[in-house]
């Protein structure tokens, strides 16, 4: 084509961009919601109640009002770091390796035998057993959020993890291999595309939360939460850690700097097994009598299966209706997915503390939540 014939393929772009029918900067979107509507739709396992769900809605509202919910509450946490002390680059490294590794803390044994991690003098399980492990590494001095000590087959052993997530009692963390494995993944994937450090993947984001959740679901397969369900052609996205990684960074940074994300509001609830035994709790979800029966008998459900994936899915449903009738109600709240989540997470973890759990959660162990 010579220079003065016009380029009649980019005319063509153009007008439909002029049109509205085509964005040329494409803002990322994740596809989570999407695939949890699909599960919902096609589930025969897990149904919603919509009663309780406007009657839970306004409940929660009016509590997370009175306990002036906010990103702000993530720091008042005292296990959580505390950017203003450890920096912004060590609170972003803190959260990625925290996030990399938060799954599967439930326990078979009674609450005085459960791994458990002794720390600043409490004894912390689930979670918290988590974060308290890795600040008292970096007490001890074993740089734990350095991507060079993942890699290095020599320092970081699985006897050297053993002792970071070293317990009170004789159970041992679980799945302590998995999360070495993490670990090794993930140091050699920021290692040859984001310079060893967590920061430059956070950079590389551009500050969009759903492109960052995509970064890290398409360069690190142990962030990579999305499975097939019945005859679906693409497997569903829940991509749990990826999310929660996210709605940590902005919930400790107070959605500035690392934590800073134009569409943090497409981050959906986090699929793990506590969120969901609230929402059950609530009424907001119900189960089939066979599952329902699984779930009391405390019966390992298998991970990836479709009991599984009705839950998990169903579970970010059910939240996004809950915010949708509290939008609808409040219109202009700054309340969005993750501190409605963050709120249920913290309600039903009151709820264990006080010996007031009405039904168990669900017991799938896997490194995806
Ligand atoms: N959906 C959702 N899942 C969450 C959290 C958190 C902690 N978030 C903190 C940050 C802000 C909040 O205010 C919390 O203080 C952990 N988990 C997941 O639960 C499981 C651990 O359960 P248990 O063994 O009983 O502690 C495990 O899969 C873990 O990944 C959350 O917030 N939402």
């Amino acid at each position: 084509m010579s220079d003065d014939e016009p380029d009649l393929e980019l005319l063509a772009l153009l007008r439909q961009h002029l049109q509205g029918k085509l964005t040329l900067n494409e803002e990322p979107e994740t596809g989570v919601l999407e695939g949890a509507e699909y599960v919902y739709d096609n589930s025969i396992d897990v149904s919603i109640d919509m009663r309780s769900c406007k009657n839970a809605a306004a409940a929660i509202y009016a509590q997370m009002q009175q306990k002036a919910y906010s990103p702000a509450t993530w720091a008042s946490h005292e296990l959580h770091p505390d950017r203003r002390a450890i920096g912004d680059e060590g609170a972003v490294a803190f959260i990625f390796v925290m996030d990399l590794l938060n799954f599967s803390f439930w326990s078979e044994r009674s609450e005085a035998e459960r791994f458990a991690v002794e720390y600043r003098g409490k004894r912390w399980t689930g979670y918290w057993s988590l974060v308290a492990a890795l600040q008292r590494a970096l007490d001890e001095g074993i740089p734990i959020t350095d991507s060079h000590f993942w890699q290095d087959e020599e320092e970081c052993t699985l006897d050297v993890l053993r002792h970071v997530f070293r317990s009170c009692t004789n159970e041992e963390m679980p799945l302590l291999a998995e999360r070495l494995a993490c670990l090794r993944e993930a140091g050699q994937v920021l290692y040859e595309k984001y310079q060893c450090h967590a920061v430059n993947l956070v950079e590389a984001a551009n500050g969009s939360a759903a492109g960052l959740v995509n970064l890290l679901a398409r360069d690190f397969k142990c962030f990579r939460d999305e499975h097939r369900f019945q005859g679906r052609r693409e497997p569903v996205r829940i991509l749990k850690r990826a999310q929660i990684l996210v709605a940590d960074l902005w919930a400790c940074f107070e959605g500035e700097d690392y934590g800073e994300f134009r569409d943090i509001d497409k981050i959906t609830m986090f699929a793990d097994y506590r969120v969901p035994q609230i929402l059950r709790t609530l009424g907001c979800i119900s189960y089939s009598p066979p599952l329902e029966t699984a779930i009391q008998r405390k019966q390992n459900l298998a991970q990836g299966g479709s009991w599984e994936m009705q839950l998990r899915a169903c579970s970010i449903w059910c939240v996004e209706l809950l915010r949708r009738e509290i939008v609808k109600k409040h219109p202009g709240t700054h309340i969005n997915a993750i501190l409605l989540d963050f709120f249920l997470y913290d309600t039903i973890k009151e709820m264990e503390k006080a010996g007031t759990e009405s039904v168990p959660h669900h017991r799938t162990r896997s490194i995806w939540y």
